[in-house]
């Protein structure tokens, strides 16, 4: 009996065998010894059933029209009524919809002690109990129900796996019987992952249903700082203009030129936020004295969307570069170039000025180096770096971008002045600001790096703590 009171059908029943010369051996009956039935002849259960031949996998379905349905499923597979399908197997697939789960109680007794896969999935997201555990607990409460395969679409079952994901979660209280389901999904070719008691069919059902979960705070915040400056960028030059002067040509420009500086404040400021809450968090636990604390939910939020905001920032300033390239000439950024001679009335212009060419080299510095952390940040690369690696590259090359970068935007902004002091004067607040986080960060990372510090940081990392536990009496 398994733990919770279903019988399990394990490797329990004992045949014997006649081998030659030998004599007689026992043998253990297994679930796959048997072919695997299918009830349901629709499209899942169909591209299941394919699926399973290629594999070398017996196959029967359960069909409520065996009739009917035998012209459209493949080969090699057997069609019949349910109770006959299942009478052929131990393992059996419920390849119908979850609103037909409660006709599935007239073959409440077929299936008893029988293993049921749950492949259904949930229309949308809700707190209500999983599918998996509706069918274990209020209609087949004597088959051992294992939930899997539902992140699985009949679409890639039938192109061979191709273009979907191949990790499968599965999971069941019975734990031979999920044990079976998991060496099925790797024999189909599949990844499976143990997913432990049925309850996690809540989280296994919300996979297909979840729409980019992780990106939602960074792609929140892109947005709301990209509005933010769009329209400060808009209001405080070309608007200003020509509410002032009536000048239209700098609103002609914004497409390209504004919106081009906006990009480039967009993505320093996005690359500033991917090291801020690290920093706030190293404080945080040196003020606490411990790493045991819990971080509020705004920062455990912004720490985990810190790789997602990192790749916007390189989205952001691969869009820079691409606007810079077909904007950089002296029409456009005339104050970067040496001023030619003057020929029927029109400027001519030189090469650029050094400080032009320091902007190019610096841009393109910190885009190389941009792109290696995303790069980095992708799970195969990943997987091919031990921890050290990655937070050199993660951690001093990202600073080191954000170095560059900031120094980036500080020479463009002073190609138009002599006299740095001037920049400084000139430059309006909230730009000054963009340039001001980089550095504020790269301060607080260097006094972190202080020998004090550091390492008091570190003792607080390896699990140190600067009060006592007080000790049970
Ligand atoms: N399609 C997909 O890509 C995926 C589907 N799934 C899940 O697989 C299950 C089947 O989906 P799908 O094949 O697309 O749906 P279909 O509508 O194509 O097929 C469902 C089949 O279930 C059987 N059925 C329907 N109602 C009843 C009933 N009242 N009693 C008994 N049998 C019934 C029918 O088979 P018959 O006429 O032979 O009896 C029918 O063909 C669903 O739970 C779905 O959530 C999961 C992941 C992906
Ligand atoms: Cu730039």
């Amino acid at each position: 009996m398994a733990a919770n009171g279903k019988m399990s059908t394990g490797n329990e029943m004992v045949v014997l065998k006649t081998s030659e010369g030998d004599g007689p051996q026992y043998v253990k009956d297994s679930p796959r010894d048997h072919p695997i039935v299918i009830i349901g002849a629709g499209d899942y259960g169909r591209s299941f059933a394919g699926r399973l031949v290629k594999t070398g996998i017996r196959v029967v379905i359960g069909s409520r029209d065996p009739e009917r349905r035998r012209p459209n499923v493949p080969e090699d597979v057997v069609v019949t009524s349910h109770s006959d399908a299942i009478s052929r197997g131990k393992i059996v697939v419920l390849a119908v919809p979850r609103d037909a789960y409660s006709d599935m109680a007239e073959l409440r007794s077929d299936l008893t002690g029988k293993i049921v896969v749950d492949v259904s999935n949930k229309e949308r997201l809700d707190t209500e109990k999983s599918n998996a555990e509706y069918l274990s607990e209020d209609i087949l409460d004597k088959s051992l129900v294992v939930k899997g395969f539902n992140v699985v679409s009949a679409w890639s079952l039938e192109s061979g796996l191709a273009g979907g994901s191949k990790e499968v979660p599965i999971c069941s209280d019975d734990k031979e019987a999920r044990g079976e389901v998991i060496q099925l999904a790797k024999d189909m070719g599949f990844f499976p992952m143990d997913y432990g008691c049925l309850r996690a069919a809540r989280d296994v059902e919300a996979i297909p249903l979840r729409l980019l979960p992780g990106w939602r705070f960074a792609t929140k915040l892109m947005f709301g700082l990209l509005a933010f400056m769009s329209i400060y960028v808009l209001f405080q030059g070309p608007l200003y203009k020509y509410v002032k002067s009536g000048v239209t040509k700098d609103i002609q420009h914004f497409p390209g030129k504004g919106f081009n500086r906006v990009l480039a404040m967009l993505a320093l400021t996005l690359l500033a936020l991917v090291y801020f809450p690290g920093i706030i968090a190293a404080f945080r636990q040196l003020a606490y004295g411990t790493k045991y604390q819990r971080f509020p939910i705004w920062l455990d939020t912004w720490l985990k969307s810190r790789k997602q905001l990192g790749l916007l920032a390189l989205l952001v300033a691969s869009l820079h570069a691409i606007f810079s390239a077909c904007l950089m000439s002296p029409e456009y950024y005339y104050h970067m170039y040496e001023k030619g001679p003057v020929i029927e009335g029109r400027q001519f212009y030189g090469m650029m000025f050094w400080r032009g060419e320091l902007l190019i080299f610096t841009g393109g510095l910190a885009l190389a180096l941009m792109s290696v952390l995303g790069v980095t940040s992708t799970p195969s690369v990943q997987n091919a770096m031990n921890w050290r690696e990655f937070v050199f590259v993660q951690s001093k090359l990202g600073f080191a971008c954000l170095f560059v970068g900031t120094a980036h935007c500080i020479v463009y902004g002073s190609t138009g002045f002599n006299k740095m002091y001037l920049y400084v004067w000139y430059t309006p607040p909230p730009a000054l600001l963009v340039m001001l986080l980089p550095c504020l960060l790269i301060l607080l990372k260097l006094f972190l790096l202080s020998p004090c510090l550091n390492s008091r940081l570190m003792q607080i990392r390896r699990g140190w703590e600067s009060k006592p536990k007080a000790t049970p009496v």
